[in-house]
């Protein structure tokens, strides 16, 4: 429920598309000793082969060779029964005439008799003449024959199985039959990734702590000396594309020491061991290369707690996590050899892991605040053309709880946009295209609405934009568009905040839900009827006012009573429930009371403002995009107020930042009207933009020129509180793009929920 909201957590930041994974090194040493091993092998079987077979043959030869005495020899021959005499230099064989009867034996080999040569060949010659017997000197089979007829029967189909096992083995990955168990890290010394602190921005306190550790590594000796001693193993924990495996390859750059890239589910493989192998392997290799850093990324694969909770009770996982265990413990320090880990899901690592002695030290690498936001884009620009109406804060303010490799992604699509257009330098409204490219997908232009759907979608999107006009707390509006988007938003509504937030008021959060309702509340006053459209914009309006139950303690019928704990926060920020089902029941129905109350304000405050409602869904309708500054506008000037913009207020009033937005997606079939052709799906409602949390109270100032001066500067998001405290809850809608999101929280300080879309910035002066 409540942690969805949070776009940006919903898994569509993650990693751009650069290469993070672990450096391919040139494959080390370990490769030769393979190689070897199977020649070495190979070599003794053929031998064992040859000596089996030569035995064997010999059998076979004493079952059809029988020696006998010289006298008996003569016997033999002097009786006629020899037929055949052959001799070499030291022997005389003789067989024996053929006697014609078949016996049961008859298939055996005829025997050969043989005695020792006690004549010269002549007498030997003579000697058989006179008795007619058939002879042939030196005419013994010989035995170079045979030994090649074995090789090519028996050596020759070994060597060839042996080959296509190797093959098999090979394509299973092991490296060769006696490749199981290898460690598959690579060795590569930092210079040839070359990548340094310099290279990470934001995530200031995890360059820090990790500075400690290049430290060490550089001057061992002076911690030696007085006693410390390196902390054995560091973990990075935090959302995905946050940087982690950026921080590790940073920290490995930094102190010139070769650096082991794994990740967890590298060890494992079919068999059980190998894992346990690979580790040992592993550690073998690091010792010999100390100093050296090990970096297991991802490696939840394989420390996944033991019990069964999580998934536990894999014997080959077991196996390789306590193969990892022994060797953290049993690795000596002063040698220089650090183990630096990453997941984002510290939660289901096993305990043993973690305590110090192994993992000791946490480093959280978070989402980066509104500082943090600008150096990031700041480094991934360094080599982008650019021209000077760039302005990376209008961008950062706007994309509160991206992560780094959104922003990478974003300076991407921007530059790709620009190259699209012909021109040569990326200009700010290439940036903005690119977040809301990120946010909610690309335009569909070829979608063809219906009059009539184009028409409820202005409605809807204006009830949006105007409740956030109307309201105190809610963020300024950006833009409105009914042009749909790829990632199914039939139009959307844009807030960008003032100034990042970390904390959010109860009086913004039930701004926020109005909001939320509004678009619906829209409908139905002007149609009389509903759509589907307003799909995600109740579930989004759902999930917050379930976190204001069960999270944040703002109902007054449950009080500060904690019902529901996040799970995952880094990654989804799923939560679950910790009450009985009767209370579960009841959850329910003030959940239903909080949105039941909300919309009813929503269609209160709409129809006290009807005409300006038309007026805006007409113009909306004419253009199909209108920027913040033209809805003030046409708002002001329906309302009877005066053009001029509106001072800025004082930092107290924050506004979170949301965006709201809505997509409508009308699948035809619920109550949509099925006007369009289009196929409206329900996709489109929803799809999220990924939130970015949101920050700190910097600049406000700046914010309101840009706002004033917005290309277009919209930007959805809202901004929960950035950290993670907010709750997911919150989040905006998120089919229309604008979702709010929160944060996941962490922190109990912060909860907050999540920004709030709607506020259009006039209200302030105008407030309702
Ligand atoms: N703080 C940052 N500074 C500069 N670039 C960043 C930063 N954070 C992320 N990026 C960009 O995002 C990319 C992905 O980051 P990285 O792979 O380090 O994320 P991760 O935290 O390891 O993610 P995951 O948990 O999904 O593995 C980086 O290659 C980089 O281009
Ligand atoms: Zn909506």
């Amino acid at each position: 429920m409540d942690n969805n909201m949070n776009p940006f957590n919903g898994g569509n930041g993650n990693g751009s598309g650069n290469g993070s994974q672990g450096p391919n090194g040139s494959g080390g040493s370990e490769q030769n000793n393979p190689r070897r091993t199977s020649l070495i092998l190979l070599a003794i079987a053929a031998i064992v082969t040859l000596i089996s077979m030569s035995l064997f043959m010999r059998m076979i030869n004493n079952a059809t060779n029988q020696e006998i005495t010289y006298g008996k020899f003569q016997e033999l021959v002097e009786d006629g029964k020899a037929a055949e005499v052959t001799w070499d230099d030291d022997t005389i064989y003789l067989k024996l005439q053929q006697t014609n009867q078949k016996t049961l034996f008859s298939a055996m080999p005829e025997v050969t008799y043989y005695t020792g040569k006690a004549q010269s060949d002549d007498a030997l010659t003579a000697y058989l003449k006179e008795y007619k017997v058939a002879s042939y000197g030196k005419d013994v089979p010989d035995s170079s024959g045979l030994i090649l007829t074995m090789i090519l029967t028996y050596v020759l189909p070994i060597v060839v199985m042996w080959l296509l096992l190797s093959l098999l083995f090979r394509r299973m990955g092991g490296g060769g039959p006696m490749g199981v168990g290898k460690s598959n890290a690579k060795v590569y010394v930092q210079k040839e990734t070359g990548i340094t602190f310099k290279d990470v921005a934001g995530e200031d306190e995890a360059k820090e702590s990790l500075q400690e550790v290049v430290d060490f590594l550089h001057n061992p000796q002076r911690y030696v000396k007085i006693g410390a001693k390196l902390p054995k193993g560091a973990l990075l924990v935090g959302p995905p594309g946050t940087g982690k495996t950026l921080l590790a390859k940073a920290v490995a750059g930094e102190a010139k020491v070769p650096f082991f890239s794994l990740t967890g589910s590298d060890f494992i493989e079919l068999y059980v061991g190998v894992g346990a192998s690979r580790v040992r392997d592993l550690f073998k290799e690091a010792t010999k290369n100390a100093p050296c850093i090990i970096f297991i990324d991802e490696i939840d694969a394989i420390g996944r707690s033991r019990d069964s909770k999580y998934g536990g009770g894999n014997e080959e996982r077991e196996q390789t996590l306590n193969q990892l265990l022994s060797e953290m413990d049993g690795f000596d320090t002063s040698k220089g050899i650090l183990v630096l880990g990453a997941t984002n899901r510290p939660e289901i690592l096993d305990k043993a892991l973690l305590r110090p002695g192994r993992f000791d030290r946490r480093i959280i690498v978070d989402k980066p605040d509104l500082k943090g936001r600008v150096e990031i884009l700041k480094v991934h620009a360094k080599d982008v053309k650019m021209d000077e109406t760039v302005d990376f804060d209008a961008i950062a303010l706007a994309t509160s709880g991206a992560v780094g490799s959104d922003l990478a992604n974003m300076i991407n699509e921007a530059a790709i946009n620009a190259v699209k257009e012909g021109r040569e330098y990326v200009c700010q409204k290439d940036l903005f295209e690119a977040v809301e490219q990120v946010l909610v997908g690309k335009e569909k232009k070829d979608r063809i609405m219906s009059a009539q759907e184009r028409k409820i979608v202005s409605y809807h999107e204006v009830g949006h934009a105007l409740i956030a006009a109307l309201q105190k707390n809610s963020e300024p509006v950006q833009k409105i568009t009914i042009v749909p988007r790829t990632m199914g938003a039939l139009g959307y509504v844009m807030h960008v905040p003032e100034e990042e937030k970390y904390l959010n008021t109860e009086a913004e959060i039930h701004d926020m839900l109005v909001g939320y309702l509004g678009g619906r509340a829209a409908e139905e006053i002007v149609f009389d009827t509903v759509t589907t459209g307003a799909s995600n914009d109740i579930e989004q309006a759902t999930g917050l006012a379930r976190s204001m139950v069960t999270r944040f303690g703002m109902s007054k019928k449950f009080g500060l009573i904690g019902l529901e704990s996040v799970e995952s926060q880094y990654l989804d920020g799923r939560t679950v429930l910790n009450c009985s089902d009767a209370t579960a029941a009841e959850i329910d129905q003030e959940v239903m009371r909080i949105l039941k109350e909300c919309y009813q304000e929503a269609l209160e405050l709409l129809s006290a403002n009807r005409e300006v409602m038309d007026q805006l869904a007409a113009h909306l309708i004419e253009k199909e995009t209108i920027t913040g500054k033209e809805f003030m506008q046409i708002y002001r000037q329906a309302k009877g107020l005066p053009q001029e913009e509106p001072e800025q207020t004082d930092g107290v009033q924050m506004k979170a930042a949301e965006q709201t937005a809505d997509a409508e997606n009308p699948s035809q079939s619920d109550s949509g009207n099925s006007y369009g052709t289009a196929p409206a799906s329900g996709t489109d409602t929803e799809a999220q933009p990924q939130s970015f949390t949101p920050k700190p109270w910097e600049e406000f100032a700046r914010q309101q020129q840009e706002r004033e001066d917005s290309f277009f500067s919209g930007d959805a998001q809202q901004p929960g509180d950035t950290q993670q405290p907010a709750d997911p809850s919150d989040a905006e809608q998120s089919q229309e793009q604008d979702k709010p999101w929160i944060p996941p929280t962490p922190k109990p300080e912060n909860k907050g929920p999540v920004g709030r879309f709607s506020g259009a910035s006039l209200p302030d002066d105008e407030k309702k």
